[in-house]
């Protein structure tokens, strides 16, 4: 069985993955899968444009987690998406010496439910899973996530609102 864990950065994936790792699950991160398949660098926003398409065409399922803010486009059976609160998000995203311009796109994806909107376009409700990592440890995180793959925690999405953070015209 594959599991996606995705989410904005900042969520919390390099983290909780690294803990789920440490468990013994296997863990696939999306850095180490996807340069073949990049085809530029977009230095003024940090970014790395990946032939997504592609991606997702060759990429071979395997029994594990699956962890990075694509794994949702993937075949996954299961789907965890990290949420965290856009305030404490930025403030997790501080010490990244982003632009701030980047850190306000990241908030307000956030804030707008993009990546959990996109997983649902590509994966029933029933396959996925939100956490709110904004008040929990990462070991509570990977504890979660772990019961949730174990089918001991249901599938769970859409009961987050974070639109009060929206920080467009402030
Ligand atoms: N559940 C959590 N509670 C508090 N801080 C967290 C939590 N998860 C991650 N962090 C912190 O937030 C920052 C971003 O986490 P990271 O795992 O790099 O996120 P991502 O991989 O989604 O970009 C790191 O400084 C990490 O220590």
């Amino acid at each position: 069985m594959m599991t996606g864990i995705t989410g904005t950065p900042g969520t919390g994936k390099t983290s909780i993955a690294a803990e789920l790792e440490q468990r013994g699950n296997r863990v696939v991160r999306l850095a180490d899968t996807v340069r073949p398949y990049i085809i530029e660098e977009d230095c003024s926003r940090q970014t790395l444009v990946v032939d997504v398409d592609r991606w997702v065409e060759e990429f071979e399922p395997l029994n594990g987690i699956v962890e990075g803010h694509l794994a949702h486009l993937l075949p996954c059976d299961r789907v965890v998406v990290l949420r965290c609160r856009p305030d404490v998000l930025r403030e997790r995203l501080a010490p990244r010496d982003y632009p701030e311009e980047k850190v306000a796109e990241n908030a307000e994806a956030e804030a707008l439910d993009v990546i959990l909107i996109e997983t649902l376009e590509e994966h029933p409700d029933e396959h996925v899973f939100e956490l709110d990592t904004t008040d929990l440890s990462v070991d509570e995180c990977a504890d979660r996530i772990e019961r949730f793959i174990r089918g001991e925690l249901p599938p769970s999405c859409g009961s987050i609102d974070w639109t009060d953070y929206l920080e467009v015209g402030r």
